[in-house]
């Protein structure tokens, strides 16, 4: 397998280790999965939870056993860190705090965990000479330069004024009361940072700005394997709502929109990076799905008739409710209005572009929604409460 296998310029990939942080989470089980089932690559697996890539460690009879290894680690207090990129080749770091219940309510941690726990793992790259894939967000961009312009204005239509572009659009955040944006904030910084550990230090960098990846396995459904006050992103609290058959919550009217990615079409984008250091290297790439876009109140009406579909259950009378986001988030909730991924630097580079569309995607993601969830949710709903 290992032989066959050519990067874009035709030449033979050769084998690397990985160091993953953040290598339990929802995108790194995708990343792992693909890197186990279809390249030679080795991935030291670094994270506080392995639930999401049990099925990858054991049992030892696995295809790949001896390619990855898990080390629970903590990275805001753990001396093994360093060695641990020293080992490696690459490091890609997922770490973070990223769902947005949390960025008004736990600003601090959201700031310390997406800037001063990245902080060692810039610097240890930089100093040891080790190529450093960073996760940020496509929340860099905030809000839309159209958002600011009179609801009656020709120009709401030109898309420079809301196609996000790299090297070109600006950061447009709320004011400091607004802690929403304390996760962008903090991601920008240390893109920011990155950037000039590259210019100034030499540093091999790629910076990505994921736009909506969804799948399998993202997030947690509160009261199975979360808590049951918890507020995981949409994907996760739609399809909550639809496993308990309860009305799907829009916030503030559900006008936000947004564009969906297929986990499954990102990692093959995040692959091309990997193996194409030369094409990949200096460069922030936005990863998303144009062509997917809705509004939030859409996504809750493809969600319901997808589910309805693949459950075999009815459709709910009152399939959706507004809630306010002050009631929703709490204080201090803020949302970006509008986010289309320009796809020229990914292209050029990579020549990599999304295929799956929103209807498949959901498809098959509330499919294994279904699978997975849908026992449980009708055990948990029947037991009686305790007083
Ligand atoms: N999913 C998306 O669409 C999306 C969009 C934009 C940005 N991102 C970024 O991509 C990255 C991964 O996102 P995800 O969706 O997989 O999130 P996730 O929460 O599923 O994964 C993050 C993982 O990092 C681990 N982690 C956090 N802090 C840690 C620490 N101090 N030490 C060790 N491990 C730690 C968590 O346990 C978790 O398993 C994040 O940086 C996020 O900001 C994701
Ligand atoms: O995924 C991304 O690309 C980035 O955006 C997400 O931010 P956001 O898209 O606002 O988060 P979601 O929780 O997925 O919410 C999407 C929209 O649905 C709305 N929503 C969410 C949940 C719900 O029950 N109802 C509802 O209307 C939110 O208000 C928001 O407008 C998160 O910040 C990050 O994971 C990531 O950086």
């Amino acid at each position: 397998m290992a032989a066959s296998r050519m990067d874009l310029d035709g030449r033979p990939i050769k084998p690397i280790t990985i160091c993953m942080i953040g290598a339990g989470g929802f995108i790194g089980s995708h990343l792992c999965e693909k890197l186990m089932s279809e390249t030679p690559h080795k991935v030291l697996a670094l994270d506080v939870y392995n639930d999401k890539i049990k099925h990858l460690l054991e049992p030892d009879s696995l295809p790949w056993a001896g390619r990855i290894q898990f080390h629970r680690l903590n990275i805001k207090h753990d001396s093994r860190l360093e060695g641990l990129i020293k080992m490696a080749d690459l490091t890609i770091n997922l770490a973070a705090i990223c769902t947005p219940a949390d960025y008004n309510t736990r600003p601090l941690d959201t700031i310390y965990s997406n800037f001063i726990d990245a902080l060692p793992v810039v610097k240890y790259c930089s100093e040891n000479n080790k190529r450093l894939i960073h996760f940020s967000t496509c929340e860099v961009y905030g809000k839309t330069i159209q958002s600011f312009l009179p609801k009656d204005s020709p120009l709401r239509q030109d898309p420079a004024y809301y196609v996000l572009k790299e090297d070109v659009s600006p950061c447009i955040f709320g004011s400091i009361e607004k802690q929403r944006w304390s996760y962008a904030c903090a991601k920008q910084l240390i893109e920011r940072l990155i950037y000039a550990e590259g210019a100034e230090n030499g540093l091999e960098f790629t910076i990505v700005r994921p736009f909506n990846w969804i799948g399998p396995r993202m997030d947690f459904i509160p009261g199975i394997d979360g808590p049951s006050e918890g507020v995981p992103r949409v994907l996760a609290c739609f399809s909550n709502n639809l496993l308990r058959r309860e009305p799907l919550k829009l916030v503030d009217g559900g006008q936000s929109q947004r564009t969906f990615v297929y986990i499954k079409d990102a990692i093959e984008a995040v692959l091309l990076m990997i193996e194409n250091p030369g094409r990949a290297n200096g460069h922030i790439f936005n990863v998303g799905n144009p062509n997917n876009e809705v509004t939030v109140r859409q996504l809750a009406e493809m969600m319901t008739k997808v589910y309805t579909k693949v459950s075999g259950e009815s459709a709910l009378e009152t399939p959706t409710i507004d809630v306010s986001s002050k009631e929703f988030y709490g204080e201090g909730y803020d949302d970006s209005d509008k986010r289309i991924p320009d796809m020229t630097i990914i292209n050029k580079q990579l020549g990599w572009n999304p295929k799956t569309s929103l209807w498949d995607l959901l498809e098959s993601t509330l499919t294994y929604q279904h699978r997975t969830y849908a026992e449980a949710i009708k055990k948990s709903m029947a037991k009686p409460t305790s007083y």
